[in-house]
């Protein structure tokens, strides 16, 4: 159990940050880094875990408060796990439009049945910046990498990516849902309980 009221968000992602909120919902005060400083650290990981606690840490020394990183992206089958833990740059840097051309055009010619993917979250939480026992969640989210985009909800890869359990895009599930379902969900009801609350 850990006595903290407030926490800062590690995350200068608005789709992130808004999943993140709603799934914490009143459980603590939540501040987002944006407050403090709009400089992103480098994301020098090699592991979606190393990256969410080097996120942490620098939101942490950063404005004082414990902070909470979620290291995220899409691992597709057929390219060997990529975009993986460089899913936010794959078009170097180009945003979300060119990130998803970009896998579209590297699965033209993959057939529907080798089109598996997974969305992968690692949370991590520190109490402070030199925490040595960062709290580690993960949760995944399986699914297939859809021809064509479908879809105006969440951000990022969510227009391609097809939740086989409601039989839509996961831009097409309502925030709600798709709260309750993702990869993030997973993470964050296991931090959740991790934190007794
Ligand atoms: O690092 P922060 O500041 O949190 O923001 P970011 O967007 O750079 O976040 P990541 O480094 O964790 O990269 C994750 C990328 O993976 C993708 N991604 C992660 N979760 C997703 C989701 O729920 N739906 C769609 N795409 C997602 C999306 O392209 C994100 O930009
Ligand atoms: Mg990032």
């Amino acid at each position: 159990m850990i006595d903290f009221k407030e926490l800062v968000l590690a995350s200068h992602n608005a789709g992130k940050l808004k999943e993140l909120q709603a799934m914490l919902g009143d459980a603590v005060r939540v501040r987002s880094i944006g407050e403090f400083s709009s400089v992103e650290p480098e994301e020098t990981g090699l592991s979606f875990v190393e990256n969410a606690i080097l996120k942490a840490r620098n939101a942490a020394r950063i404005s004082g408060l414990p902070a909470l990183a979620d290291d995220s992206g899409l691992a597709v089958d057929a390219l060997g796990g990529a975009p993986g833990i460089y899913s936010a740059r794959y078009a170097d840097g180009q945003g979300d439009a060119a990130n998803n051309a970009k896998l579209l055009a590297a699965l033209r010619d993959v057939p529907d049945a080798e089109r598996g993917a997974q969305f992968v979250c690692a949370l991590a939480l520190v109490r402070h910046a030199d925490d040595p026992l960062p709290i580690l969640c993960e949760g995944l989210w399986h699914g297939s990498i859809l021809h064509e985009a479908r879809g105006e909800h969440g951000f990022g890869y969510d227009p391609l990516f097809w939740v086989p359990e409601t039989e839509c895009s996961s831009a097409e599930l309502p925030a709600e849902q798709k709260n309750r379902l993702s990869h993030r969900a997973r993470a964050m009801a296991l931090l959740l309980q991790r934190l007794g609350l």
